[in-house]
This record gives C-alpha cells, sequence and structure tokens, in this order.
C-alpha cells in the first residue's frame, strides 16, 4: 500500500485565497488586516521564515510590517517596540520570531502583546481560552494540523490519536485540539519508555519532536494518518521531518511530507487569524 500524501502546501494555497478574498472585503471596509514581524538578531533559517511570512501577507493583500533588530537589541527597547504596535490601528497582529536572544526573556515579551494582537497563540490567556474551550487564537501549528485532517475528511471522534511532543506551542495545544474533536488522545514525550508501543495503536500520528525519523514504518498502523511536524536538516543539508518518510509511506493511509505539509499550513494559519483579528475589530 501507498499512502495518500496531504499536500499542505496546495491547501496552504486555497486557504489563502479565501483569506485574500476576505481581506479585500474588509479592505473596502477601510479595515485592511495588517501583521507586524518583529525579527531580532540574524539566524539565516528564522531569516527564510520571516520573509515567508511576509511573502504571504502581500500575496494576500494584507498590510505588512516588518521589523529586523541587531541580536544585542535590549528587551527594554523590544518591548518598546511592543508597545507602539498594541497601540498601532493598523496592525492587528503582532508576531515576535522565536528564538530570542538568550538575554531577552521571551516569555516577558509575549505577554506584553495585547492579547487582541497575539495571532501566534502564544500567550497564557491564548492557552487558557484553548484549555477553557472559549474562542481564541489558536497556535498556528497544530491550528494548521486540524486544517489537514479536516481537508481529508477524517472523522476523530473516537480515534486514538498520538501526538509526540509536549511543547507549548505545538505538543500540548495539539493534543487539546485533538480532545475538543473528540479523539482519544495520547502524548508521548523524551521520557516515554518505548514510543513504538503507543503509535502502533494510533489511527492519527503527530510527531512534532524535532528529530529526524523517530517514527519508523513498522511503528505505524496500517491505514494510519501520520502528520509530520518536524524540521530538521539530513546528513546533506536537506529539510527532513521526524517521520521516515520512505518506510512510513508504505503503511499509512495519509501521509503529510516535509517540505510542503505542515509549514506553509503554519503560516496560512498565521494569516487566519490575522484576518479574524482584523474582522472582530472590524466588528
Ligand atoms: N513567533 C513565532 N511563530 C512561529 O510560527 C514560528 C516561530 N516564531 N519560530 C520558528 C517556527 C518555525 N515556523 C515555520 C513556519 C513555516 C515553515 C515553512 O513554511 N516551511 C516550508 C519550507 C521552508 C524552507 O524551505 O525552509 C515547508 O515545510 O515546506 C517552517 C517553519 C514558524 N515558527
Amino acid at each position: 500500500m501507498t499512502a495518500q500524501i496531504i499536500d499542505g502546501k496546495a491547501l496552504s494555497a486555497k486557504l489563502r485565497a479565501d483569506i485574500a478574498t476576505a481581506a479585500a472585503a474588509l479592505a473596502d471596509r477601510g479595515h485592511r488586516p495588517g501583521l507586524a514581524v518583529i525579527l531580532v538578531g540574524d539566524d539565516p533559517a528564522s531569516a527564510v521564515y520571516v520573509r515567508n511570512k511576509v511573502k504571504a501577507c502581500e500575496e494576500a493583500g494584507f498590510h505588512s510590517v516588518l521589523e529586523r533588530y541587531e541580536a544585542s537589541m535590549s528587551e527594554a527597547a523590544l518591548l518598546a517596540r511592543i508597545a507602539a504596535l498594541n497601540a498601532d490601528d493598523s496592525i492587528h497582529g503582532i508576531l515576535v520570531q522565536m528564538p530570542l536572544p538568550k538575554h531577552i526573556d521571551a516569555g516577558k515579551v509575549v505577554e506584553a502583546i495585547s492579547v487582541a494582537k497575539d495571532v501566534d497563540g502564544y500567550s497564557v490567556a491564548s492557552a487558557g481560552e484553548l484549555v477553557a474551550g472559549l474562542p481564541g487564537f489558536r497556535p498556528c501549528t497544530p491550528y494548521g494540523v486540524m486544517k489537514m485532517l479536516e481537508s481529508i475528511g477524517a472523522d476523530l471522534r473516537g480515534k486514538h490519536a498520538v501526538v509526540i511532543g509536549r511543547s507549548a506551542t505545538v505538543g500540548k495545544p495539539m493534543a487539546l485540539l485533538l480532545l475538543a474533536a473528540n479523539a482519544t488522545v495520547t502524548v508521548c514525550h523524551s521520557a516515554t519508555p518505548d514510543l513504538g508501543h503507543h503509535v502502533r495503536q494510533a489511527d492519527i500520528v503527530v510527531a512534532a519532536v524535532g528529530r529526524r525519523h523517530i517514527v519508523t514504518g513498522d511503528m505505524v498502523k496500517p491505514g494510519a494518518i501520520v502528520i509530520d511536524v518536524g524540521i530538521n536538516r539530513d546528513d546533506e543539508g536537506k529539510l527532513c521531518g521526524d517521520v521516515d518518510f520512505d518506510t512510513a509511506k508504505d503503511v499509512a493511509g495519509w501521509i503529510s511530507p516535509v517540505p510542503g505539509g505542515v509549514g506553509p499550513m503554519t503560516i496560512a494559519m498565521l494569516l487566519q487569524n490575522t484576518l479574524e483579528s482584523a474582522q472582530r475589530k472590524a466588528g
């Protein structure tokens, strides 16, 4: 058997086209959605991601602002920029690219962003809204994974989902979103003794560890849906996920590739959250 591919790149393009239509309607009413992206330091991978986000904004007809600062920027200066963007009526979403230089307290920076503009869904308030089942901004990566599952018509009720990884931005919110969709959820992590034991029972596997080949074909239940959130480099420097695609694709029913899977969906959901922020403000 060969799995069907969940094409995140194509799905992202489709969602972004719909977002562009909605953005144009808002712009006509004087509420063009606006996103501010702040990059501190010169990490080359971060620079690529940030450029992709700004490009996606432009394509969707959003107003976008990219602010780049030296790695030596003080925490106080960054907090002052956030305060200015919080007060800027043309800005509906603020994204501070992670990771930040070590001398800056990332938690403090995230909490400085107005909850109404926290389109990353990284703040404690946004996390609380997710736990409570209240409306609010969902973190873009797990939100994108849910859209991928929806796109293939996956019925999650009563299904066993295994999430590998427990980060605050992916693993934990992923588990909560799957729970909200009535899946039975298992969260595995670095202290889980026998990962394969859990993954073999999964109807849905979401791998979000950041280590190559953590999921191999022998761990996958035949027909399962395998979503790969990992971003790693192989020995030749090529982008690859957490799943050994070549062995898993022969067993899975559906599988998402890296690149071209979850990454582009993260960007689509960032635009979706920014659009929603602008819509809320427009009333
Ligand atoms: N405040 C904040 N919000 C984030 O959402 C955030 C962040 N910080 N820091 C870093 C991570 C990573 N991230 C990615 C988004 C898109 C791709 C993406 O589009 N990847 C393409 C490939 C891009 C390439 O060629 O390198 C793909 O998978 O097909 C990847 C990674 C967002 N992040």
